[in-house]
């Protein structure tokens, strides 16, 4: 069904979306944010259809000369609303499993970002980002109702992780998680899980894709989240002359 039927609001793309996910493939691909090819295309994408559209992300060139992956957010006038740098760089070694060093290419970003869409903010976090609760709770203490990572988790953490992440996420912070991953290809170095996912500020997954390549569809209802909160008000009952969670300034 395309896309163009539903007249969706917006629309969000997969991490690494223009480039193989890989070390070896980032500075080879890399481009200018925003007077690169593939901003030029996401700014045209967005105006033709008149919607929010999260870039999923793609290997930044920053005038330092360093790398970031990097998630554009374009409004629908085409115009660049935000950027957000990968602030956690995907280094892990799992013995029997997946060894991936981002930073052997890439440089973290250093901001938290937030955008508004309607009225409603909407924190932007990239695949690994979601494993750092603080970034999320930061984002849930700066009004958010929303958090969007563009991911591509892999097959040895992805069906461990992958859900129970979000979900958890989504509980601790009373928000909506929207995931959207690659598909999966068998054939690739890096073979991403898949499941694109949105879950609800309950935290039930309220849509799931599978491995395959598909385009998830749904109405938000942000309502939602102020009724959870109403109905279980953690965020009042936290005890903060004990514990904070705090942005540095840096
Ligand atoms: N692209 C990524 O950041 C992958 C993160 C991931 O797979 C994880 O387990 O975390």
């Amino acid at each position: 069904m395309a896309v163009k039927e539903h007249k969706p609001r917006l629309i969000t793309l997969p991490e690494c979306f223009n480039c193989p996910y890989g070390t070896k493939y980032f500075r080879e691909y890399a481009e200018h944010i925003p007077d690169g090819y593939t901003s030029q295309q996401l700014s045209k994408a967005a105006l033709d259809n008149q919607i929010y559209l999260i870039g999923g992300t793609i290997p930044e060139l920053g005038d330092n000369n360093a790398i970031y992956n990097t998630c554009t957010v374009w409004g629908p006038n085409g115009e660049l609303l935000a950027k957000h740098r990968k602030m956690h760089l995907f280094d892990i070694d799992v013995k029997g499993g997946i060894r991936f060093k981002e930073s052997e290419t890439l440089s973290a970003g250093n901001d938290f970002t937030i955008i508004n869409v309607d009225g409603h903010k909407i924190g932007i976090g990239i695949c690994y980002d979601i494993r750092f609760e603080e970034m999320a709770r930061l984002y849930r203490n700066n009004g958010c109702e929303m958090i969007i990572y563009p991911a591509a988790f892999n097959m040895t953490t992805g069906p461990l992780h992958w859900e129970l992440l979000q979900r958890s996420r989504a509980n601790d912070n009373q928000l909506f998680v929207v995931t959207t991953s690659p598909a999966r290809d068998t054939s690739a170095e890096y073979v991403a899980y898949g499941h694109s996912m949105i879950v609800d500020p309950w935290a039930k997954v309220q849509k799931t894709a599978d491995e395959h390549e598909q385009i998830l569809v749904d109405d938000i209802d942000f309502s939602l989240v102020e009724q959870v909160r109403q109905q279980i008000p953690v965020f009042s009952q936290r005890r903060l002359d004990i514990y904070s969670t705090e942005k540095k300034s840096k």
